[in-house]
């Protein structure tokens, strides 16, 4: 499955105009999915096309041929060449990036109204993804022999700007998908990405959601929260949860595939001019068939156990696709034609038996007769293995089958002892056991498979009425598709992973308008499985406060914290639970990352042009509800020009209301917080031990010096003792100067600090889902602490 599950469904078509504009079509073939996007492309370095790239990982792209954008620029075409070698690439000229034939496909064979998309009435705006979807569609149809029926796609329009974007360096960084391969957690090979912990679907579509949501989140809150009761409803009652793991098992593994497969109708023109034997086609729609007749025998069950389900998503559920007369209606009609005894299997003979007999006798006549020969000739065959048996004193003698060869004879060898009877051709051996076949095996094996053949063929003309009466339906096909999807990923993956946690440990985020970012107790997702005795932080945002400079040495805790808050929050907006003790959070719209990860995506550029080029893209595109986690910015060039580059970025950053996350080694950075209200410094909390740091791994409040830090884990990294003394001397001095100044700064900040905390703490109170009277008491604990002294 997991092959599968990574083998790309997705073809993409892309285009741009000399306005920078991309329009992106991207069509699954698995789930019958169109997705339509179209913006500016803000960044030279193609950054929104990167990220829609990395999201779908496609197999194919379809672009046309000029190499240069108008403009100069290096073109998408170009951007393909260089970043996505391993991915097919196909040429269509520009005519056929027709964006009127677009618009009258997408309208044809969209299964919603058009004006639902909002495509009616941006037509003329959004022009350019709709030509990408004439060049796509024509390539799939041409390429894959099908026609794609009307009204079955499920087309989005802009449907990645409804969601949270994470750009693709950020997911990297982030270690949503893969670990990053360098030692930069210090626990890279044991450590997992959250997509690799949560990968607990059962599916290859849940699987596959599930991917697509951590790349992109959820952003409306109400789709948030409505997954979160789902989830609150899971935990809370056994029987639902084992229930609905139970339900789902009884669907074939596959099933959200082949329901999307009825969108597709084979293009008999072009197989009969290619001359194309049509069984193997006949035999996998038979297949969709079994399939499709074994998931909705097994819709009853899912029913019984979501009839008393209370959240409002499994509710949905029930009413849409349990109690929808459509899929009894089609279950009738196939029970019609099709056997009743005919199950999905997995076992390739098994498998064809049930193809050739999957629809009733009687039915037709030609069929019949075909089936009567494909019995002798497997008849034959068994015989035949019953002579070899006696004649050949071989009584272990098997006659297993597979799709490629047909049958053929599996001996062990210590049977033979080196005297294989001349009867046996094509001898192999696999591990104990001699594979062979004889001229008469290999004579029937023809016979066999074109009785087959044959049934497949007569089986689709029998069948061919009903897919069309399927066809008619394929609106609630695609659903049950979505729903299975959807169902694996909240049960077999949230609330699976949660169960396994000890109790209590993963909690429920709240999310408000226009509240703060709470986080009391968070822990690292992955690291906390890690280490025995990780530590929990707190972490807090406001408009009032949404800049929290993060200090302390080297190892102390910096860059997991960051990782922590941005894996907390893709979590949240994903509809899971959290690794906290609470939390209360803003929906965000974009996370962006500046981590040093000495990975160059970029070829040709040093860590340092890398760094400012994510810094200026960051500082371009972030939004009013960005979340922004920044690691050592400016340390890659001379210290003088760091600190410069990453003051006026903080002040830049200031100036906005998005939350950012500013982990540094760099002291006087500070300084900023006696300037500006809204930013609160914080420092891993470390002590000196026998000339060793000793990491807490606990976030206190304000500054705090550690001196020469980076001399004693030099010392255990194990530069020479010489080398040591001079660079400690030499620190000594330089540092002295500055001590002072910043002790000074630190008086300063505690006492503006204090009366700013107050108010910050009234803002988030006044957006604060309590009752009254808790809201009373928390403000006398307000006025109490204020008193004494001791709010942090
Ligand atoms: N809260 C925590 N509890 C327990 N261990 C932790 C915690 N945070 C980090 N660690 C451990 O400490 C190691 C160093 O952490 P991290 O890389 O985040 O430090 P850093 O301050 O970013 O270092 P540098 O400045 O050198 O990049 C991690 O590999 C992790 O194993």
């Amino acid at each position: 499955m997991e092959e599968e599950a990574d083998r790309s469904s997705i073809v993409v078509g892309m285009i741009e105009n000399r306005a920078k504009e991309v329009g992106v079509a991207a069509f699954d073939l698995r789930s019958a999915f169109l997705h339509l996007s179209q913006y500016i492309e803000t960044s030279c370095s193609y950054q929104n096309t990167k990220t829609l790239l990395h999201f779908y990982n496609p197999m194919v792209i379809i672009v046309s041929p000029n190499k240069l954008a108008p403009d100069g620029m290096i073109g998408v075409s170009e951007l393909v060449d260089k970043h996505y070698t391993s991915i097919k690439k196909v040429f269509m000229s520009r005519g056929c990036f027709d964006d009127t034939k677009g618009s009258i496909l997408v309208k044809d064979l969209a299964a919603r109204e058009p004006s639902a998309l909002g495509l009616d009435t941006y037509y003329k705006q959004y022009y350019l993804c709709l030509a990408a979807a004439a060049a796509t569609i024509k390539w799939i149809e041409a390429e894959k022999g099908i026609v794609v029926t009307n009204n079955s796609l499920s087309v989005t329009f802009n449907g990645s700007f409804d969601h949270m974007n994470i750009d693709a360096t950020s997911v990297q960084n982030l270690e949503i998908i893969d670990p990053l391969h360098s030692g930069l957690w210090g626990t890279s090979n044991k450590k997992r990405s959250l997509f690799q912990m949560l990968k607990t679907t059962k599916t290859i579509g849940g699987t596959r959601l599930l991917r697509a949501n951590l790349l992109q989140p959820l952003k409306d809150m109400e789709t948030i929260n409505a997954r979160l009761d789902c989830l609150d409803e899971l935990m809370s009652n056994e029987e639902l949860f084992f229930g609905l793991i139970q339900g789902l098992r009884k669907f074939p593994k596959e099933t959200d595939r082949v329901l999307c497969q009825f969108c597709f109708k084979h293009n008999k023109v072009t197989d009969a001019v290619v001359g194309q034997a049509d069984s193997k086609k006949s035999q996998v729609l038979i297949s969709n068939i079994i399939v499709l007749k074994t998931a909705l025998d097994a819709l009853p069950f899912l029913s019984k156990v979501l009839k008393d389900a209370k959240s409002f998503l499994l509710c949905n559920i029930y009413k849409s696709v349990c109690v929808n007369e459509k899929y009894a209606r089609i279950r009738k009609r196939i029970g019609e034609i099709i056997d009743e005894d005919v199950l999905h299997t997995r076992a390739p003979f098994i498998a064809s038996t049930q193809q050739c007999f999957a629809v009733k006798s009687g039915i037709d006549g030609l069929l019949d007769v075909s089936r009567r020969t494909f019995c002798d000739t497997s008849e034959a065959i068994y015989n035949l293995a019953n002579k070899y048996r006696e004649e050949f004193k071989l009584p272990n003698l098997k006659i297993p089958f597979n799709n490629r060869q047909g049958f053929y004879f599996s001996i062990p060898l210590k049977d033979i002892n080196g005297n294989i009877p001349k009867n046996f051709i094509q001898v192999t051996k696999h591990g104990k056991n001699m594979h062979c076949s004889s001229l008469e095996l290999a004579s029937l094996n023809v016979r066999n498979r074109s009785a087959a053949s044959e049934c497949y063929v007569r089986t689709e003309v029998c069948l061919e009425g009903l897919i069309n009466a399927i066809r008619d339906d394929i609106s609630v096909l695609t659903l049950l598709a979505e729903v299975l999807c959807l169902l694996d990923m909240i049960v077999n993956s949230f609330a699976h992973t949660i169960s396994t946690k000890p109790v209590d440990s993963y909690t429920r985020p709240e999310f408000t308008e226009n509240g703060p970012m709470a986080i009391d107790a968070g822990r690292h997702p992955i690291l906390e499985s890690i280490h025995s005795e990780f530590i929990p932080n707190n972490v807090f945002h406001s408009e009032a406060s949404n800049m929290v400079i993060v200090m302390g040495p080297n190892m102390s805790g910096k860059s997991t914290y960051l990782q922590q808050v941005c894996l907390i929050v893709i979590l949240a907006q994903i509809g899971c639970y959290i690794p906290a003790r609470f939390a209360s959070l803003r929906v965000v719209d974009r996370i962006f990352t500046r981590i040093g990860t000495g990975d160059n995506l970029e070829y040709n550029s040093s860590t340092f042009m890398t760094e400012m080029k994510e810094t200026a893209f960051l500082l371009q595109n972030v939004s009013p509800r960005s979340l922004i986690v920044m690691d050592e910015l400016g340390r890659a060039t001379s210290s003088a020009d760091g600190y410069a580059i990453a003051w006026s970025c903080c002040e830049h950053l200031l100036s906005l209301k998005a939350y950012t996350i500013f982990a540094t080694h760099m002291e006087g950075l500070s300084e900023l917080a006696t300037m500006y209200p809204n930013v609160k410094i914080l420092h891993f909390e470390v002590e000196i031990k026998n000339n060793r740091l000793d990491f807490k791994f606990r976030l206190k409040d304000g500054p705090r010096h550690v001196p020469h830090y980076g001399l004693l884990l030099a010392r255990v990294a194990g530069l020479p003792g010489s080398v040591i003394e001079t660079a400690k001397n030499i620190t000594q001095r330089i540092t002295t100067k500055e001590l002072t100044q910043m002790e000074n700064n630190c008086d300063e900040y505690q006492s503006v600090h204090m009366a700013y905390r107050v108010a910050q703490r009234l803002l988030c109170l006044k957006y604060s889902n309590q009752d009254e009277d808790d809201v009373r008491r928390a403000l006398q604990r307000l006025k109490d602490m204020y008193a004494e002294g001791r709010l942090d």
